[in-house]
């Protein structure tokens, strides 16, 4: 991990010796997005009515047969401009609500107001497909700053609980939400678990410490449970540093001679004495120590990994973070150093019984060599992955670690669930404005696997820039992407068979089927009309060639499927009769000016499992 401080970045200090050099020129890749939340927020929706859609469609029934038969829309009325939005005119209606609405009533549809913005500034079938995670800590928890964050496009805000206490939690979840309310943004909230592996305590609040060798500075690890602060200049025994560390249950299994490596790298101890509880330490490469920073031991070459056997993926702390996660309501639950389906299974049926219908997804953070044994088990298990590179490249050798990455995204894909890319993919803009080439090349590459998320740590908790980290990964996502369709690269990755059940066998064919058709007829987008958002995530597997609009009833699937590759969630109200939705949407995106007369579109529902190919009217 290369998260200095600002503080440890002085002249005199050279930097550590796997940083890799860098410029200060300006970069090319930022873009400077003029959208401002204002100009986003301004679009109006009025009503039109329209005569019914001049659409010819086939409906199946959810009765299996006969199979579907499409009929295509002519030609002529078909556009093929680029699609470029137009500005929407003022509403005049008093039947529909002018969005945003700070009263909190229900407009009759709904879009994240940045979504919306980058639909009017891209053309919407180029609007970023890959969603952007940032992860929230001192640098960005005011309102101004997660304002800024959303604007910028951050799908996701997520919490560490490894840092920070509740009550911090609870205020930039609850201005999250607020932000979503007023300003009309659809942002997700996600918490993550601190999990049970061995990490530093938090230094008494000092920003990080220096190890160094030419002093023969001693670490004393100090097995307290449970973390408590420590001022780490206050715990000088004769000489020694003592750095409190967060499990009691390590120093069994700890042998003189193993090696200690700080966040897989970031400065390394030798175990030279054990000292009853207490283990004692020399340091053979000097770095920092930042707080709570993980730690590993390494023996002839290969993790030490029964001391951590015995630890609970979910520790009691854990467990009082996932009460305090449900009670605010978040979106996601990321569990950290999940070692099995297990826990996955457990950890749902514990929040389905206490939730009661709200529905909170879980996440498995894959950061560890257990994960990858029984991986495909546990992304079966749970609603999502994270690839989380950070504490997985500090238990696998780091050369695995890309190979192990592309096997995760295609595994989830296949499978049918989100996966996030994440940790230190601009690591470097934690200090400087502009990225690495190198960081560049990391984000294209998680981009054009096609992962669902990107996801900033530590370049948007606590770095100099993080809305600048946010503009790079938006510009490099839709560059990668629009590179990606034009050259026409699509990996020929067969998906195999996720269902079930016959009637989910149906959507998913229909699904499959829909966009390859979207892909045939170079449709301008995809339109899903869901209540559950499985059809939706279904077609996304597929990354279509177009945007997906998925038209969900509930704000809480629609938070949801944010995090999902290609879709663009609408909260909209709608009925088991799909002439009169399609009706309905037309008039109400076209008032918004987010389609237009001629458009070619492709729509599904999960009602009918039906495909209809039409042209807007
Ligand atoms: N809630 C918070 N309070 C204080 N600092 C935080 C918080 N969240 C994140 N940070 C800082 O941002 C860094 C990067 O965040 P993250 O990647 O989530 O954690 P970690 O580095 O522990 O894996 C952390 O090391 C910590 O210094
Ligand atoms: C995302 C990760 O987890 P955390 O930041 O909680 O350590 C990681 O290890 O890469
Ligand atoms: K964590
Ligand atoms: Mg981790």
């Amino acid at each position: 991990m290369l998260s200095q401080k600002r503080s440890e970045q002085t002249a005199s200090q050279s930097p550590p010796p796997h940083r890799s050099c860098h410029t200060q020129s300006p970069s090319p890749l930022r873009s400077h997005s003029s959208a401002t939340a204002a100009a986003m927020a301004a679009a109006a929706a009025h009503s039109l009515l329209h005569p019914p859609a001049a659409r010819r469609s086939l409906t199946s029934t959810p009765t299996p047969s006969p199979p579907p038969f499409l009929r295509l829309p002519s030609a002529t009325a078909r556009s093929r401009q680029p699609h470029r939005l137009r500005s929407a005119s003022p509403s005049t209606a008093s039947d529909l609500t002018a969005f945003p609405n700070p009263n909190g009533i229900l407009s009759p549809i709904d879009v994240d107001a940045a979504t919306e913005a980058e639909l009017r500034e891209n053309g919407f079938r180029s609007t970023r497909r890959t969603k952007l995670v940032c992860t929230v800590g001192p640098a960005t928890s005011s309102p101004d700053q997660l304002e800024a964050l959303a604007v910028g496009g951050m799908n996701v805000a997520r919490v560490n609980m490894c840092h920070g206490d509740r009550e911090w939690h609870r205020g930039v979840i609850r201005a999250v939400r607020r932000l979503n309310e007023e300003k009309g943004f659809a942002v997700a909230v996600m918490m993550d678990t601190e999990g049970s592996e061995i990490h530093m305590g938090d230094l008494g609040g000092a920003a990080s410490a220096k190890a160094e060798v030419r002093c023969l500075r001693l670490v004393r690890l100090h097995f307290n449970l449970p973390v408590c602060n420590v001022d780490e200049r206050k715990l000088n025994y004769g000489g020694d540093v003592g750095i409190v560390v967060s499990y009691t249950s390590i120093q069994p299994n700890v042998r003189v001679g193993d090696e200690l490596l700080v966040d897989g790298g970031m400065a390394r101890f030798e175990v030279i004495e054990k000292l009853g509880p207490d283990v004692k330490c020399r340091c053979t490469d000097p770095g920092l120590l930042l707080p709570r920073a993980n730690l590993t031991f390494w023996r002839d070459g290969s993790i030490v990994r029964e001391r951590n056997a015995m630890l609970p993926t979910i520790s009691s702390k854990d467990w009082l973070d996932i009460d305090f996660g449900i009670a605010e309501g978040v979106d996601f639950i990321a569990v950290s150093f999940v070692k099995s389906a297990e826990v996955i299974k457990h950890l749902k049926s514990y929040i389905a019984a206490r939730s009661r219908g709200s529905d909170i997804a879980v996440i498995a953070k894959i950061e560890s060599i257990d994960s990858l044994k029984n991986l495909e088990e546990i992304i079966r298990a749970s609603d999502g992955a994270m690839i989380a590179r950070g504490d997985l490249g500090a238990q696998v050798p780091l050369e695995q670690v890309p190979s192990i990455q592309q096997k995760i995204v295609q595994l989830c894909r296949q499978l049918n669930k989100p996966v996030i890319v994440a940790s230190q993919l601009l690591e470097s803009m934690i200090e400087y404005p502009t990225p690495t080439r190198a960081e560049v090349a990391d984000v294209s590459e998680a981009v054009r696997q096609r992962a669902d998320a990107l996801m900033l740590s530590g370049e948007s908790a606590m770095g100099r820039y993080p809305d600048k980290a946010l503009s790079v990964l938006r510009s490099v996502s839709i560059r990668i992407e629009k590179w990606w369709r034009e050259e026409k690269r699509h990996e020929t990755l067969e998906l195999q068979g996720v269902s079930s059940s016959f009637s989910d066998k149906i959507s998913e064919e229909i699904c499959n089927s829909a966009a390859k058709m979207a892909n045939g007829l170079g449709a301008d987008a995809v339109f899903v009309f869901t209540k559950t958002g499985h059809m939706a995530s279904l077609l996304s597997r597929c990354r279509p060639d177009c945007p997906v609009f998925a038209f969900t009833t509930l704000t809480s699937v629609r938070r949801r499927l944010n995090l999902q590759w290609g879709l663009i969630p609408f909260r909209l109200s709608f009925s088991d009769d799909m002439e009169s939705n399609l009706n309905r949407t037309f008039s109400l995106l076209k008032a918004r000016g987010m389609i237009q007369s001629g458009d070619l579109v492709i729509a599904l529902s999960d009602m009918l499992q039906s495909i209809q190919v039409m042209n807007v009217p």
